[in-house]
């Protein structure tokens, strides 16, 4: 799951300023300690590295490499300077382990909350609130990434979300035809709205309409709260984000109200949505509050990575052009083969394009929308003959993984057909984290990913406007990726 929060502006007054906002809000000032000699009786040391400046650590190096276009200069140089993928740091105000060791990554991620839990700015857990999924820890965790995992991959949800989606495209795809050959479209916004309305229905069961957009609007006012000044005085960016989230937690909550009468009444029958699902687990744990700030926070990769890993296919694709006209192939074949048959397309159809699950894996690997992730470790850890202290933090920086040509020949090149002879299955490719933790979400996001690509190849051609990604905060495309498209005849 990622966050969404403001653009940050690229001159450089407002970077340095951003910059500062993030020391504060990471609490910049606690120990400035040096790093204790230690060594553990197995002979585990801490990694080689440096906590940097007093106060402020390596944490503007970080920032800086962060906003520009290669962010995994800030591991590169330290790899190259300590001979190690595992290196020790000062980001954000914390003592840090950085790696980018595959093996070290997929020990931390199958690690359970004996030894690491997650990490994240206190901005967001203040907004996300102390049930949310993504900081819950044991056996609760377990048990909503349970009931929600089997649910997101569930063939009846799998088959709701391809029949809504297929009904979401068809008037955009009509309106941009009607708007003649060469119509400009940001895909980003265009993604973001209809996989949005999809995500929030499987969800929490609401239909697009006004109640939808006020929902939207008052998401957007909580995302962009989320990497703020922890700071919840009336007026502060925190404040008016948490009023927000009350705002849709009332819209949730009657909801579920409004579910909790009509079980009374029937029983409520299969689950519909995500609220059914865990509603009818029954145990006590799963309290409406729980319930309602986790369907919020679950609306974050319906605005944020999934529109993200639509536009960056876009844009790779329009880049690659043997690769946008093997997808297109791959696709029109499936089209005519169903209107030949007079099916309309199931989610099976979709998922087995095998090309086109290449290019998104593809986009997933270079595209970085996740760049890592952040855990906590509550016991001294000892991984590939390196200490963890407890009370570190350790950045498993997935991007440094995906792009590491000891890994991936030629790692910046999309090139789609390497996954024609590769496992997606290892620990060098984690853009969806991996263990207790890895995403419940995925095939949701590759499936809405392959039907967005399928209707706009199959109807249109087009021209890539020129746009570049942002890595910072957030993965996006500064102008939304213009494209100019004609309607196929
Ligand atoms: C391109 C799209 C997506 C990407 C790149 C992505 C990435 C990730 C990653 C890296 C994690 C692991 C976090 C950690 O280990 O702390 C994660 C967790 C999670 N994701 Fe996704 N995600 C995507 C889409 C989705 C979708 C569509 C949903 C569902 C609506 C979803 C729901 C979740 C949830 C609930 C978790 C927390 C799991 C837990 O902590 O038990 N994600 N995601």
């Amino acid at each position: 799951m990622s966050v969404s929060w403001p653009a940050p502006s690229t001159c450089a007054a407002a970077g340095a300023l951003l910059a500062a906002a993030w020391l504060l809000c990471f609490r910049l000032f606690p120990a400035v300690a040096r790093p204790r000699r230690r060594a553990m009786k197995t002979g585990a040391q801490l990694p080689p590295g440096s906590f940097g400046w007093p106060v402020v650590g390596e944490t503007l190096d970080f920032v800086s490499c962060a906003y520009s276009p290669r962010p995994e200069a800030f591991v590169d140089k330290r790899r190259l300077r300590y001979g190690s993928a595992v290196f020790r740091s000062h980001l954000f105000g914390s003592a840090t382990v950085v790696t980018a060791d595959a093996e070290v990554n997929r020990f931390v991620l199958q690690s359970d909350a004996r030894s690491f839990v997650p990490w994240y700015p206190r901005s967001l857990t203040e907004l996300m609130g102390k049930s949310s999924i993504l900081v819950i820890n044991g056996s609760l965790q377990r048990r909503v990434h349970g009931l929600v995992g089997a649910f997101f991959k569930s063939p009846q949800l799998k088959a709701q979300v391809t029949a809504d989606m297929q009904r979401r495209l068809a008037p955009a795809l009509a309106a941009w035809r009607e708007q003649g050959p060469g119509a400009r479209l940001r895909i980003q916004d265009h993604a973001k709205t209809i996989v949005f309305q999809i995500l929030v229905r499987a969800l929490i069961g609401l239909e697009a309409g006004p109640e939808m957009q006020q929902l939207k609007q008052q998401f957007q006012e909580f995302i962009v709260g989320l990497m703020s000044l922890p700071i919840k005085l009336p007026g502060t960016r925190l404040y008016r984000s948490l009023q927000a989230k009350k705002r849709m937690a009332r819209v949730v909550q009657r909801i579920i109200q409004e579910k909790r009468r009509r079980r009374a009444l029937d029983g409520g029958g299969a689950p519909r949505d995500a609220i059914d699902v865990l509603m009818g687990d029954g145990s006590e744990e799963l309290t409406d509050e729980l319930i309602s700030d986790n369907m919020i926070d679950f609306m974050i990769p319906a605005e944020d990575s999934v529109p993200v890993l639509i536009t960056l296919a876009v844009k790779f694709l329009s880049e690659c052009p043997l690769a946008l006209q093997q997808l297109e192939e791959e696709n029109m074949q499936l089209k005519m083969r169903k209107t030949d048959l007079g099916e309309t397309l199931q989610w099976t159809d979709y998922m087995s394009l095998s090309f086109t699950q290449h290019v998104i894996t593809e986009t997933l690997r270079i595209g970085n929308i996740i760049s890592g992730i952040m855990r906590k470790a509550v016991r001294d850890v000892e991984v590939k003959g390196h200490l963890i202290p407890k009370g570190w933090r350790v950045f498993m920086y997935f991007r440094s993984v995906h792009l590491d040509d000891m890994l991936y020949e030629d790692p910046c090149k999309f090139n789609p057909w390497r996954w024609k002879e590769k496992d997606m299955s290892t620990s060098s490719f984690t853009p969806f984290g991996g263990g207790q933790r890895l995403c419940p979400g995925l095939d949701l996001a590759r499936l809405e990913a392959s039907i967005f690509l399928h209707h706009l190849v199959t109807s249109f051609r087009w021209v890539a406007e020129e746009d570049h990604i942002v890595n910072f905060p957030t993965v996006r495309l500064k102008g939304g990726m213009p494209i100019r498209v004609t309607a196929k005849d």
